[in-house]
């Protein structure tokens, strides 16, 4: 198996090549893979991420907001991926995030371990370095750890309307009750991004030529997951191990703050892997699964995986949108051309699916998705 670094024409982004197939988890499936083409073979794709600057997106002018809405779509079917610029999220909160991160995961392990996802209904919780393997090619699994959290009604800056029996059922959360300002800090950062997900959720409509307001009632309680992220260095000489393997998100889509480190690559058509370097000042913005269902695949769920060979330690965090109600294809994706690629499924069936499969995967082979 060869490993080359090629700059590919007509831009100067350096894309990797690797081995004659790429393996990846796809929609909930294992062991998925992509031919690497070269040569003649190599289909038009992209060799690199789009910037957008999203400002236009909070202008009160519709055209304003419909000039990023084209972009936006043309990034989402082009390439599944784009850098989110001037997305209006106060850097203090991010800064107090990324302290917080480093001060969890510098906790001993066995304090992390009494909040072990597998020991809650919902997976929620910590997943230790090691804990998943996303790609059964690299044996050893992910070299990362991660504390994940989800939707609370009580941190809604919008909260809607539920019966007590529905909150209790949608916050199944494991928090370090000694450590209140952890959850605070977290759910602070949680809250602000629920009101950007929103925001680009209407760009997202907008973009699909439905009206701006057409996906709100799907996110007024919505499926929101959060995660802190470390990857230790993985030595480069150790070929079983990887810092998240190649995968698709199963959300509507992802908004991620990644920090200087570097590491996070994304799959083009022709299986070569594009880095998405970090850009100070934005966030990596990624169709996930459910948006490219709910699009009827005009939107792109890319796959992507973090490789951390720099000798440092790296953090991340990225917040997974997902809708609250039964979600079917927009009527504007689908016509006589596109007809329906998928039947309706409801984003609970679809989470309660995922999940299930996460667990049998950990029971059978003793380790997590
Ligand atoms: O850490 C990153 O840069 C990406 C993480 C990721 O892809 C995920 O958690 O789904
Ligand atoms: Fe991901």
């Amino acid at each position: 198996m060869s490993t080359t670094t090629v700059t590919e024409t007509p831009t100067k982004v350096a894309t990797k090549i690797e081995g004659d197939y790429v393996y990846f988890h796809y929609d909930g499936r294992f062991g998925e893979r992509r031919k690497v083409l070269t040569g003649e073979e190599m289909k038009s794709t992209f060799t690199e991420i789009p910037i957008i600057d999203v400002g236009g997106m909070f202008s009160e002018k519709l055209e304003d907001r419909m000039k990023v809405a084209k972009q936006v779509a043309q990034a989402c079917e082009d390439v599944g991926f784009f850098y989110m610029k001037n997305h209006g999220v106060e850097q203090k909160l991010i800064d107090d995030q990324w302290k917080i991160m480093k001060e969890y995961f510098a906790m001993p392990l066995e304090k992390k371990m009494e909040h072990y996802i597998y020991k809650n209904k919902d997976l929620k919780g910590y997943e230790p370095v090691h804990g998943a393997r996303l790609d059964d090619t690299k044996p050893r699994g992910d070299r990362k750890e991660s504390f994940l959290n989800s939707y609370d009604p009580e941190y809604d800056p919008v909260p809607p309307t539920l019966s007590e029996a529905s909150k209790r059922m949608m916050n199944l959360n494991q928090w370090p009750a000694e450590w209140p300002e952890f959850k605070e800090q977290i759910m602070a950062y949680h809250s602000r991004f629920i009101t950007l997900a929103r925001q680009l959720t209407r760009c997202f409509a907008l973009g699909l030529g439905a009206e701006e307001t057409a996906l709100d009632k799907l996110v007024d309680a919505p499926n929101t997951n959060q995660k802190i992220l470390h990857y230790p260095p993985q030595d480069p000489d150790i070929k079983d191990d990887t810092g998240i393997g190649a995968h698709t998100d199963f959300t509507l889509f992802t908004i991620l703050n990644q920090d200087k480190v570097g590491g996070l690559e994304v799959l083009n058509a022709n299986a070569h892997w594009v880095p998405a370097a970090p850009i100070e000042g934005t966030f990596v913005v990624n169709v996930g699964d459910f948006l490219m269902r709910m699009a009827n695949n005009r939107f792109v769920s890319t796959v992507h995986r973090v490789v951390n060979e720099s000798g440092k330690e790296r953090y991340s965090t990225p917040f997974f949108f997902s809708p609250n109600l039964d979600a079917v294809c927009l009527p504007e994706c689908c016509s006589a051309d596109r007809p329906a690629a998928y039947e309706p499924l409801t984003v609970g069936d679809y989470y309660e699916l995922r999940h299930s499969m996460q667990r049998h995967r950990f029971k059978t082979r003793g380790i997590g998705q």
